[in-house]
């Protein structure tokens, strides 16, 4: 298992969870605008013992890991393993034991818009909605059914507008924000579908 990663009290902590089946530029791209719009001090990311919602079985744990740190190497980023540590795959499970462990952290959930889009079948979802604050990304192709969906409409007046997306580590949930960055369209089914993974890291 790796370590458990150091926090500063007070810091901005955003979490990207995820398969990372393989790791690759999409993620890259939205960390790196997450830890700069939205004024982050870290991020980790989860690798995620298994997504709730997929039936397919991830490739292994210790090569997404290794994949992941390959893929992205910046000082402010760290690529860890806590759900298996935690024992937790549900995304508020997680969350609720985090804000536990670090009760002076401010987390911020990240996610792609393909998974605002839906989030109101995730586990608990109003929960997190409303304990944790969130930063959802563009996709290629998921914009509007992100922006559109029932966790955004439900929420809509919990929007902070994108101008705003540097308070959004300090708002009270519920607060989300949407933000459109430049897009990247990789995605690891499609790096799965070309038989890539592990031969690129990209
Ligand atoms: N190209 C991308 N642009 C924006 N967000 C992305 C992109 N790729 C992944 N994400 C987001 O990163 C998180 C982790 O994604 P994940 O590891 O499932 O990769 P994926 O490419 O979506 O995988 P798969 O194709 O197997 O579903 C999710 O919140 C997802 O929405
Ligand atoms: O908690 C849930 O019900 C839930 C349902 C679907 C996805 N998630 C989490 O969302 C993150 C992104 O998943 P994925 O497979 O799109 O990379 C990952 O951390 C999953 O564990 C969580």
């Amino acid at each position: 298992m790796l370590p458990r990663p150091n926090v500063r009290p007070y810091e901005t902590i955003g979490l990207l969870g995820g398969s990372f089946d393989p790791p690759h530029q999409g993620h890259v791209a939205i960390t790196k605008a997450a830890l700069t719009l939205f004024q982050l001090d870290r991020i980790w990311w989860l690798v995620t013992p298994g997504n709730p919602l997929k039936s397919r079985q991830p490739a292994p744990m210790e090569d997404r890991l290794a994949a992941a740190r390959r893929v992205m190497d910046h000082p402010r980023v760290q690529i860890t393993d806590i759900e298996t540590r935690l024992e937790t795959t549900y995304t508020a499970r997680t969350l609720q034991k985090l804000q536990a462990m670090y009760p002076k952290a401010r987390f911020v959930w990240l996610m792609g818009a393909d998974n605002l889009a839906q989030f109101d079948h995730w586990k608990d979802w109003e929960w997190i909605m409303q304990n944790v604050p969130i930063g959802v990304l563009a996709r290629p192709g998921q914009r509007i059914s992100g922006r559109t969906s029932k966790a955004a409409n439900i929420y809509r007046h919990a929007q902070l507008p994108a101008r705003a997306a540097g308070l959004l580590a300090r708002a009270q949930a519920p607060a989300w924000c949407f933000l459109n960055v430049p897009m990247s369209d990789a995605s690891s089914t499609a790096i799965r579908a070309k038989g890539a993974w592990g031969r690129s890291d990209t």
